[in-house]
């Protein structure tokens, strides 16, 4: 299917408004036409009338003049509101469309995207397709049919002014906007990928400013944003040449248009076909009917940068999850034990496989910790349980019934989680514990915080749980915010808890009191633990140690230690 198609499909709910933008364009034109075309022949009426000394009924024509000026303001302003008011509530739901659909690729299908080029999707992408409604939908229905008209009425008068006078409008409406469109369609393509390409380095630049000062990179980051921007205005610099060009070959076709009238009209003034009232009347209807064509040259160059945002929208938009939902309700879970059975996984694009034949069983309530070296797949098992990927073969059961049963986000529902890396939103503590029971009462919240060993800490600050943590939590260290995200898989009080190196990276202090968190927050849950640290062994009634994928050894922590040897050894670094 065209891009053009599918976006007209898209556009559906808004044909009444579409419709109404191009009525009022319509006879707003039209009031423009007839108010310049009425003026010509009202003041060479007058005067012709004035030096024959013969009296004329002026009401008539002044009234109508009158009324083409009110037609005309009050058009401008009502297609101003229509159109704006449609194109705002098109973009906003154009939003929520790609919203939707971005959604259930994350995190799987999205990893390839830089989120700034997710960015520039969801805002300049979307923005551009409002050009094709105001700039060329409504344009050119508004062009077409008054172009008819216009035809009509050179029509009446003669039918060779009807020929000079559709020419001229066919060159400027037609063929201009087609090398228009030409020309812009290379650079309106980069240019919707540039942006995004630019987006993306001055993000990852301001992300990673402390590393390219630190090993002496900012200037090569520099040039490289220079690059880009200077390709940007390489390419918007043609485009404003090539606008310039067409506006004024418009003009230049709407002079010749009046020319070619002039001169085919005076022979007609000389034998009497017309008068001369009529001729002025249609030199200026012949100028003010390019009004009908002037927008269309820019819409067509502009058409190239639309369809490349169409295009770079679709993309997202048609790609399937990884994991697709159940088609019936998930079942309801009573127990929640957990079982893999010749678990398999490879990530796209080839590699050895990141699971190799894993087989698992932590009943309701107990705890089990999956160790390995770097590499190993540990994450991946997460990731997994988490219905984030599928497996290739194999069967993972939560409760005796298969994940593949259990629709995404009802499983996540029992699921919490609490990794090395917790991700703050820039905004307060309390919003940031509230994700994850929105709505939960202040007692609720700072028990959690409590209980993480948080609350103090919390409560010393100056505006305590309504304190700001900026963008990514940099106000606080790596072990508050990990109290942060216990405090939080206790408020969302799963059943499952999924622990990814909770204590990596702390130190001894923090860590025996993050430990005593975490333990409070296990009991009474079905616990897999990811873990370098042989203290974490403790806490586990078994150990699965992975190697390259492959399970290398399974089962109670002491006889596991003393039995596997080396690979243990590796594994815990
Ligand atoms: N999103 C991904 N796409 C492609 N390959 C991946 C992806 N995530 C992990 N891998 C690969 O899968 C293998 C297992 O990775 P995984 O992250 O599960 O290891 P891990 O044991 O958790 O390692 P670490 O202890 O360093 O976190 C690795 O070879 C890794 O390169």
């Amino acid at each position: 299917m065209s891009i053009l198609w599918r976006l007209w499909i898209l556009f559906e709910p808004y044909r009444n408004w579409m419709l109404a933008g191009t009525l009022i364009a319509l006879i707003t034109l039209l009031a423009n036409v007839a108010l310049m075309a009425l003026a010509g022949w009202f003041i060479t009426a007058m005067a012709v009338a004035g030096a024959a000394g013969i009296a004329i009924n002026y009401f008539a024509p002044a009234a109508l003049i009158r009324l083409s000026a009110i037609a005309r303001t009050a058009g401008r302003y009502s297609e101003r509101l229509v159109n704006h008011e449609a194109t705002f509530r098109l973009i906003a739901e154009l939003r929520v469309w790609f919203y939707r659909h971005l959604e259930p690729l994350a995190p799987a299908r999205l990893q390839q995207f830089h989120s700034g080029d997710l960015l520039s999707r969801i805002r300049s992408d979307i923005d551009a397709l409002d050009n094709l409604y105001v700039r060329v939908i409504v344009p050119v229905a508004v062009a077409i049919i008054s172009a008819v008209i216009f035809g009509l009425f050179l029509l009446w008068h003669h039918p060779t002014l009807a020929l000079s006078g559709l020419f001229f409008l066919l060159l400027a409406g037609g063929l201009l906007p087609l090398w228009s469109q030409w020309r812009g369609r290379a650079p309106g393509r980069r240019l919707a990928e540039d942006e995004a390409a630019l987006r993306a380095a001055v993000i990852d630049g301001v992300q990673g400013m402390a590393e390219l000062t630190l090993y002496g990179a900012d200037a090569r980051q520099a040039q490289r944003v220079d690059a880009l921007g200077r390709r940007l205005i390489a390419d918007q610099e043609r485009l404003s040449s090539d606008h310039g060009l067409t506006q004024a070959a418009v003009g230049l076709s709407a002079n010749l248009s009046l020319w070619m009238l002039l001169w085919l009209g005076i022979p007609l003034v000389q034998d009497g076909t017309l008068m001369s009232p009529q001729l002025a009347m249609l030199a200026l209807f012949t100028l003010a009917s390019f009004e009908a064509v002037a927008p269309l040259p820019h819409a067509f160059q502009l058409l190239g940068r639309t369809l490349a945002s169409a295009q770079r929208l679709f993309a997202i938009v048609d790609l399937q999850p990884a994991v697709q939902d159940p088609p019936g309700p998930s079942p309801q879970l009573e127990r929640f034990d957990i079982q893999l059975r010749g678990v398999g996984f490879s990530y796209p694009g080839g590699g050895s496989p990141a699971l190799i034949d894993l087989d698992l069983e932590v009943p309701a309530g107990g705890r089990a910790a999956v160790i390995g070296a770097t590499g190993s797949g540990k994450s991946t098992l997460f990731n997994l349980l988490l219905r984030f990927w599928e497996p290739d073969h194999g069967e993972i059961r939560i409760g005796g019934h298969p994940i593949t049963t259990i629709a995404g986000e009802d499983l996540r529902r029992h699921i919490a989680v609490v990794s090395q890396q917790t991700h703050l939103f820039d905004t307060t503590i309390r919003e940031n514990l509230l994700i994850a029971a929105p709505g939960a009462p202040s007692e609720t919240v700072e028990e959690a915080c409590r209980i993480a060993q948080i609350h103090d800490f919390i409560s010393a600050l100056p505006e305590g749980y309504d304190t700001w943590v900026g963008e990514t939590g940099v106000r606080l260290s790596g072990g508050q915010a990990r109290r942060i995200a216990v405090a939080r898989a206790l408020l969302k009080d799963a059943p499952i808890l999924l622990l990814d190196e909770p204590t990596e990276g702390l130190d001894v202090e923090t860590e025996r009191g993050l430990m005593q968190a975490l333990d409070r927050l296990m009991v009474g849950r079905t616990v897999l633990l990811i873990t370098h640290r042989p203290a974490g062994l403790d806490w586990v009634e078994q150990v699965l140690v992975l190697d390259q994928g492959r399970t290398v050894a399974q089962g109670d922590p002491t006889v596991i230690a003393t039995a596997t040897g080396a690979p243990l050894l590796r594994a815990l670094g």
